[in-house]
């Protein structure tokens, strides 16, 4: 399930990748709304004064950036209704249903399986109920009500929002652990029988049956006699390296799932359960994210090597210095580096980074052109005019809104007179009502305690107070490109066609 409502539905490949990325996010969205009781605070659509952020923010007694994160999403999925004078108001049909006390109560219920979901992979194992705070949770037989035997709700809003609420969350920890038992994997091989499939997984026979009715639900497997294996569909989306993709993407996801639990203490009181601004806790993070975000290097080699070729339009990369701040798999840099064999690139991250950045710019052969700076990003002086280009590559979202200022002024400062700053963020619609990917990786930056994203005019106002007036935005497919630079400096109007496949 994709959102808004639409009148297609999702093909099994759109809802796999919504299930490894959104789902859960999804689901914390509405638990946490509810909980924070910010449906109720605001008047319905057309009877009452439509309420700006910040006094819903007083009203529910929490942050007006966790506050804000959350309700630019609701209004996404046309749950909240956002005039123009940015004045909110709730839907008629959501505040229909809210008022249904029985719906509620199933609502409120629901709400309380998130942690026992959590340990869904022992429930398998064992065939019995978890404990969780001292109770019994019987999860296996919670999925069975959840999704083999549904219960009518009161309208068909209703039901899509129960949906969202109690089953996104679910299908993704279904499909985590799924992959963490390792039967994914096993499907994936072709068709086998139950015994074959509890040995290699060690899981009950409660426990697999349970998995294997709820994965043939969602139109992953069929189960004929004791022999389970994929669906057509499920073979042709999960071939070749589909699936270790999105067994990577699941796991991602799962690190964020007590966060999500918590997230209504984060948007309360701006307690952050995963504290990206630990250090620790961000070398941890960022050290397992590396090997996704070399995962997906191949496809942002495409949209870096375009950004590459789209500024070589309108200047000459020979012999140009480029830095690359917070390299991550050092996707961006290694694109100038392999459009210009003169230009010079200095990759920017965490030592511990930096170590993979190196193994993927070597095996791109552009080592001779590389220079590795470990370093702080919120701290570091990068020097007075000594780079053609300075790359931002999804890393601004890494910075807390009142560290912006000062991290452009760094950057704008260590641009030489003609430099070319380049952003590839995730930049919203001047409204800041989507796109909704965009919108739920935000919701992930803020509980994270990491920054905001950004419209293209908010943008333009930070890089003009350090003198970077003239800006672009650029959509590439999946994130947006922004260019700043100087009064003056010319900068590209449209992309170049995208490169040919071969680096
Ligand atoms: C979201 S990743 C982006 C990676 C890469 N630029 C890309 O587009 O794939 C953010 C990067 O910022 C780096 N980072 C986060 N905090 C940092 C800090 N305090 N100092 C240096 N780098 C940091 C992380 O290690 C990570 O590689």
């Amino acid at each position: 399930m994709s959102a808004p409502p639409s009148a297609t539905p999702p093909s099994l490949a759109q809802s796999l990748h919504f299930w490894a990325r959104n789902a859960s996010n999804e689901s914390a969205l509405l638990r946490t709304s509810l909980g924070l009781g910010l449906f109720d605070a605001l008047p319905v659509r057309g009877e009452g004064t439509p309420v700006k952020v910040d006094a819903l923010a007083g009203k529910v007694g929490a942050s007006v950036r966790g506050v804000r994160s959350l309700v630019e999403l609701l209004v996404c999925l046309e749950l909240v209704h956002m005039d123009e004078a940015r004045g909110l108001s709730v839907t008629k049909p959501v505040a229909t249903f809210l008022k249904d006390a029985a719906f509620r109560e199933r609502l409120r219920e629901a709400a309380r399986w998130w942690s026992p979901i959590g340990q869904l992979e022992e429930a398998v194992k064992t065939g019995e109920p978890v404990t969780c705070e001292g109770q019994r949770w019987d999860v296996l037989e919670h999925y069975r009500r959840l999704f083999l035997e549904p219960v009518p709700a009161p309208s068909p809003e209703a039901e899509d929002f129960f949906d969202r609420f109690a089953r996104s969350a679910a299908r993704t920890w279904l499909l985590v652990t799924a992959g963490r038992l390792g039967l994914l994997e096993q499907l994936a091989t072709g068709e086998k029988d139950e015994a074959a499939l509890r040995a290699a997984t060690g899981a009950s026979e409660r426990g697999l049956r349970r998995v294997l009715e709820v994965l043939a639900h969602l139109g992953l497997t069929r189960t004929e006699g004791t022999t389970s294996g994929f669906t057509d569909e499920a073979r042709q989306v999960l071939d070749g390296k589909a699936l270790p993709y999105l067994l990577r993407s699941f796991s991602v996801s799962a690190q964020y799932w007590e966060a999500l639990e918590r997230l209504e203490e984060t948007v309360r009181h701006e307690r952050f359960i995963l504290d990206l601004k630990d250090a620790e806790v961000s070398r941890r993070f960022y050290a397992d994210n590396s090997n996704q975000i070399t995962a997906v290097f191949a496809s942002h080699f495409q949209l870096s090597r375009r950004a590459a070729a789209t500024l070589a339009q309108v200047r000459p990369l020979a012999g140009a210095s480029v830095l690359d701040i917070g390299t991550g798999s050092g996707v961006w840099g290694v694109a100038f580096a392999r459009t210009e064999p003169t230009a010079h690139v200095t990759y920017f991250d965490q030592e511990v980074v930096l170590q993979q950045a190196r193994r993927n710019v070597e095996q791109l052969k552009a080592l001779g052109q590389a220079r590795f700076w470990p370093g702080n990003l919120f701290t570091q002086d990068f020097g007075e005019a000594a780079y053609d280009f300075i790359i931002l590559p999804q890393v601004l979202n890494v910075l807390r809104p009142e560290s912006l200022p000062d991290m452009f002024r760094r950057v704008a400062r260590a641009l030489k007179p003609e430099g070319i700053l380049v952003i590839a963020e995730y930049v919203l619609h001047e409204r800041r009502d989507g796109p909704l990917d965009h919108l739920y990786f935000g919701l992930r930056r803020f509980l994270t305690n990491e920054g905001d994203l950004l419209s293209h005019s908010e943008y333009a106002a930070l890089l003009a107070d350090v003198g970077l007036t003239s800006t672009v935005c650029l959509p590439l497919p999946t994130q947006e490109l922004v260019l700043a630079a100087r009064s003056g400096v010319t900068l590209p109007t449209q992309l170049a066609p995208p490169p040919r496949a071969a680096a």
